[in-house]
């Protein structure tokens, strides 16, 4: 059954002030991400996020939504540790990001994977190098990648690909290496900022049918989008950035 959501539904939202699993005794550690009070306004516009508060636990899959210039791709890049909270904690598996600097943020974001709207596939290296690449750079065996390289392939359909060149792949098919590379490396959390931004339809299904699959082995999903049709197909909670502030749309629907 395809969840409902109603043309207008989003112009009523509700504040997110209830986590994703309201009836758990959850401790702080158990949240893969808990934004505590969270303010990031960047000063030249004006423009960021107010007082945002969201928890997830291991295994949440949420869409964020809003319109142009809301604050998904701040929000995203407050999780991973590009931008810092002017006010409150984000907190990714109990660590204070906005307070990591050098090799602490490094092995940070080690742990979550990020997937972007335009790939960022390194042109000049095959998918494999391009997958390879994350774990070459932890110091990670080469029998071990190889061993890493092919299922993950496999996850993302692109097996017969692999040793093809990002520009010898379609748009639809650069997104899923892009997915590869970022869970080669196991990450329980997985950002995904406009992953369908540049896809048509049947190829933005594909990408949220991997992601679905990514998270129904445990991984914990976020993706900003503005496409309302992925978000009626895939039947999962959804929060909504109006005028700085994050709602949930659907709050009764748990992860
Ligand atoms: N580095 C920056 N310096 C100044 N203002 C910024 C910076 N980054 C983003 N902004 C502003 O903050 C607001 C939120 O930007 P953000 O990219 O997070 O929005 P978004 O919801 O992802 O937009 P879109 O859907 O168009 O990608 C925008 O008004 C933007 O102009």
């Amino acid at each position: 059954m395809t969840r409902a959501l109603l043309p207008g539904s989003d112009l009523f939202p509700q504040p997110l002030e209830q986590p994703l699993h309201p009836r758990s005794q959850a401790t702080p550690l158990d949240y893969t991400v808990h934004l505590k009070g969270v303010t990031k306004v960047y000063p030249q516009t004006k423009f960021g996020l107010v007082d945002v508060n969201l928890r997830l636990k291991q295994g949440s899959f949420l869409f964020v939504t809003g319109p142009s210039g809301a604050g998904k791709t701040t929000l995203m890049k407050l999780v991973y540790g590009a931008e810092r909270p002017d006010h409150g904690e984000v907190l990714v598996a109990g660590t204070n990001v906005g307070v990591l600097r050098g090799n602490r943020l490094s092995h940070l974001r080690r742990q979550l994977g990020v997937v972007f709207q335009d790939y960022k596939l390194i042109p000049r290296w095959t998918i494999t190098e391009n997958i390879a690449f994350v774990l070459k750079s932890q110091g990670i065996p080469r029998d071990e990648i190889e061993r890493r390289l092919r299922p993950t392939l496999k996850l993302v359909g692109l097996q017969k690909r692999a040793d093809c060149f990002p520009s010898q792949l379609s748009g639809g098919e650069q997104q899923r290496a892009s997915i590869a590379r970022a869970i080669v490396g196991s990450p329980k959390l997985l950002l995904a900022d406009e992953p369908t931004g540049n896809l048509d339809q049947e190829n933005a299904l594909q990408v949220l049918s991997i992601l679905k699959k990514l998270n129904n082995l445990g991984i914990t999903v976020v993706i900003t989008t503005h496409d309302m049709h992925l978000i009626q197909v895939a039947q999962a909670p959804v929060a909504r950035i109006y005028n700085g502030r994050l709602h949930m749309v659907n709050a009764d629907k748990t992860a």
